[in-house]
């Protein structure tokens, strides 16, 4: 009994994971991922990096990120401490839900996660201060691989459930995409 189970989203290959704790007096116990069992799910190699964000700010945004191919990644993306909105957009060139953006609330309360297969980018909003975000990844980080989506750009038309109080310089400068943009491979 692993007590991790998965929604499907309106995306396919995308899911929402909830984690089921195991209650006693001096807290609790959850499992956040095993091999296994995201098999099932399209996590399909190994976990190659475990990253942790601090955001301070409410209303931070990070991202929007992905990795081209051939780091493309597959990512289980938690929330340890606060509340974020949480988004992954569709970069699959072909896929019926090419650029659509799917948003969801992960906070330490609900033991959500998002995993985010390869051809997604993925950023979040903090709507709490000091919101603290576990990362799994499937590839090594490959800078020299980074793409980015502008956060606000009206293509993608997220809606940001609180106002924008911070980017990073490079967020900022990420462009709107092109017309002629049909997705990565
Ligand atoms: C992403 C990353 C960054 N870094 C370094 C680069 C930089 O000096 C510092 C902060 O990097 P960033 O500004 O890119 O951090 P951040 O904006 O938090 O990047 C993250 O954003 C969210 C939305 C994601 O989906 C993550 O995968 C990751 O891209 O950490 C690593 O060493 N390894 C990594 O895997």
């Amino acid at each position: 009994m692993t007590g991790i189970s998965a929604s499907p989203t309106d995306v396919e290959g995308l899911w929402v994971i909830e984690r089921a704790p195991i209650k006693d007096s001096r807290g609790s116990f959850c499992r956040v991922f095993e091999p296994s069992v995201f098999e099932e799910w399209g996590w399909d190699g190994p976990v190659r990096q475990v990253n942790h964000s601090c955001t301070a700010q409410r209303g931070a945004v990070r991202g929007l990120h992905f990795q081209l191919p051939p780091h493309d990644e597959t990512k289980l993306v938690t929330c340890l401490a606060g509340e974020v909105y949480d988004v992954a957009v569709d970069l699959r060139r072909g896929s019926p839900t090419f650029l659509s953006a799917f948003g969801t609330h992960l906070s330490a309360d609900n033991r959500k996660s998002l995993l985010i297969p390869r051809g997604f980018a993925h950023g979040f909003q903090a709507l709490t201060d000091d919101v603290e975000l576990l990362y799994l990844h499937d590839r090594d980080y490959a800078p020299t691989h980074e793409g980015g989506l502008l956060a606000t750009d009206p293509r993608l038309g997220i809606d940001w459930p609180i106002p924008i109080s911070q980017m990073s310089e490079r967020d900022l400068t990420h462009k709107p995409i092109e017309d002629d943009f049909e997705g990565i491979d």
